[in-house]
């Protein structure tokens, strides 16, 4: 199904080379298929290292894939004219994890909210100034705070100057890279609730990256889980965490779930998380899964439909 897909990924890998083993390269996204709708927020959640990062610029434009295909708009990104790839990409902004360091010191709020739309002559120059006091408001924030400079502001607040800057050339797509993560527990409520009036809106579509799935659980309406450069699991929100039929997946959940102390269960998995360079045989989850089979080490599953809008890659789902 296309329809409404503002951008998508269709088998897409990336596969970066190995500093001083000349002909080797890391495979950190391997066929991933994945598009954003309009209305909608899509999460991709894996532990560190499994490709979430990459995934996420190959989406926005800045990083080519290997193989495979970005689609901004319906149109093949790859066979655009410079001029059009510079308007798609425009199309897809990105939202960074760090608040503090995707923030130039040295520019007021005004000038770093408006300089793509400067940049690129998205307004009339008479009308910037209103059209980032819109932005300013539309992320909560007073728009008199513009005259300041970033380090005056709290976390949240400069969080906020990021997405007021991504919004500001009127993106189709928001990709925010771990937008809450660096950010102090009292104040990510507040950024989620931000995420998802924007989606309700309606007009943008959103991809949401965390390695944290129970955040995820509460924004997305579509979550996919990768491990080890692919994509093992995807679902609604409500099927993946009612009935999780990745065992990784399920694994994931029940980490997310234990209540004390929460970092325990994380670092039990992120033990044993194998480098990418390491990637086992046949299923690359199966020397952690608990319901592995001998040839769970030999075949690689494919991801296959088990519900609507829902697809796993194990070797048991398909019984
Ligand atoms: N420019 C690059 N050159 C070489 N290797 C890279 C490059 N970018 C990423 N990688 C490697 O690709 C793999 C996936 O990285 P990526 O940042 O996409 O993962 P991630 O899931 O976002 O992790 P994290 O949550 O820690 O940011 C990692 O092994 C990383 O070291």
């Amino acid at each position: 199904m296309t329809e409404g897909v503002l951008a998508e990924l269709r088998a897409v890998s990336r596969v970066f080379a190995l500093p001083g083993r000349r002909g080797a390269g890391l495979t950190a996204v391997d066929s991933v298929d994945l598009a954003v709708r309009r209305g909608e927020m899509v999460g991709l959640v894996g532990e560190s290292g499994c490709g979430k990062s990459t995934v996420a610029r190959i989406m926005a434009g800045v990083l080519a894939p290997s193989t495979g295909t970005l689609r901004l708009g319906g149109r093949d990104f790859g066979s655009l004219t410079a001029t059009e790839a510079r308007a798609a990409q425009l199309r897809v902004q990105m939202v960074f994890q760090n608040p503090h360091a995707s923030l130039n010191p040295r520019f007021t709020v005004e000038e770093i909210v408006g300089e793509a739309v400067r940049f690129h002559r998205l307004v009339p120059r008479d009308t910037l100034a209103d059209h980032v006091a819109a932005q300013l408001l539309r992320v909560g924030l007073d728009p008199s705070l513009r005259h300041g400079h970033p380090h005056r502001f709290s976390g949240g607040q400069r969080q906020r100057i990021g997405i007021a800057r991504a919004l500001a050339v009127r993106p189709d797509v928001l990709v925010c890279d771990e937008p809450v993560t660096a950010l102090d527990v009292s104040v990510r409520a507040g950024i989620l609730n931000l995420f998802l009036d924007l989606r309700d809106q309606g007009e943008l579509g959103i991809l949401f990256i965390s390695h944290d799935l129970s955040v995820v659980g509460h924004v997305c309406d579509r979550v996919a889980v990768m491990y080890l450069g692919r994509v093992v699991e995807e679902a609604p929100v409500d099927a993946l965490f009612d009935a999780p039929r990745h065992p990784y997946t399920q694994a994931l959940l029940a980490d997310a779930s234990t209540p004390s102390p929460p970092a325990s269960g994380s670092e039990r998995i992120r033990a044993g998380a194998p480098a990418l360079s390491e990637r086992p045989s046949g299923c690359r989850f199966h020397p952690r899964c608990p319901a592995a089979r001998p040839d769970c080490a030999v075949r690689e599953p494919a991801l296959r439909p088990v519900g609507p809008g829902h697809r796993v890659a194990c070797l048991l789902a398909d019984h």
